[in-house]
């Protein structure tokens, strides 16, 4: 615990190093390797989140899903939860939350994944560092540990959970407790890992 606290206080303060010019070119790059993937062509639902100014922006994103004719959800967060609500433009009425974060207004549709197991889902994953068996840290108040969890033991969502970091948010090994769950790929700028095959040959 002590661990993660410590590392969460070094990668955040690393991140604070970089110009917005270079982050911005860094989302470039991680925007460009996710938009290739066949996670990304074959997703009908984005569910994304917006970015905080020390994360990868996530806005390219957002406009090219809803562009590409994808439903694009982003969360809310109610009590403990995540609560997705659909985004109808990148120009929406968002609210700023307690975190400084965007999010959909109460009033905004609800998507709940479990409503929609015949659509393929990509959920983009928000983490202050990933390794290569493709665990994260997170901010550390569980929010989307109990996300991943709660699509993961619902065997009929078909979710593809990516987390996306710049180069230097890749690190050897994040501390991981029995609740964190790994995300399915990790997209950075220069690579991408697969859970399924990296835990076979790394854990
Ligand atoms: N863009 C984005 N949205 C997200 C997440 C995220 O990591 N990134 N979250 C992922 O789960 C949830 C929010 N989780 C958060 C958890 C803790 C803090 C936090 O402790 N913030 C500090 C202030 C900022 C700082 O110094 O880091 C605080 O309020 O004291 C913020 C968000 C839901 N939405
Ligand atoms: N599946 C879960 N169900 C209930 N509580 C959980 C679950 N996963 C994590 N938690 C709780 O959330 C808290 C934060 O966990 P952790 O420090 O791993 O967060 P994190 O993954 O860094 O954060 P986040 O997911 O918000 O980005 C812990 O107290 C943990 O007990």
């Amino acid at each position: 615990m002590k661990e993660k606290s410590a590392l969460r206080r070094q990668i955040k303060s690393m991140l604070r190093q970089f110009a917005p010019e270079t982050l911005r070119e860094k989302s470039e790059r991680v925007t460009q390797r996710l938009m290739n993937s066949s996670a990304w062509r074959d997703a009908e639902v984005l569910l994304g989140f917006c970015s905080l100014p020390d994360e990868v922006d996530t806005t390219a994103l957002l406009i090219a899903a809803l562009h590409a004719g994808k439903t694009v959800a982003i969360p809310r967060i109610v009590a403990h939860e995540l609560a997705f609500h659909l985004l109808p433009e990148i120009d929406a009425h968002y609210v700023i939350n307690a975190f400084g974060i965007r999010e959909p207004a109460p009033d905004w549709p609800l998507f709940r994944p479990e409503a929609h197991h015949d659509r393929s889902m990509l959920v983009l994953t928000p983490g202050l560092a990933f390794d290569r068996c493709c665990y994260r840290l997170g901010r550390g108040k569980g929010f989307y540990d109990r996300f991943l969890s709660h699509i993961r033991s619902n065997s009929s969502i078909q979710a593809t959970t990516v987390g996306i970091c710049v180069a230097e948010q890749l690190i050897e090994r994040v501390p991981a407790d029995q609740h964190d769950l790994p995300v399915d790929l990790v997209i950075a700028e220069h690579e991408v890992f697969s859970r399924i095959a990296n835990q076979a040959l790394f854990r």
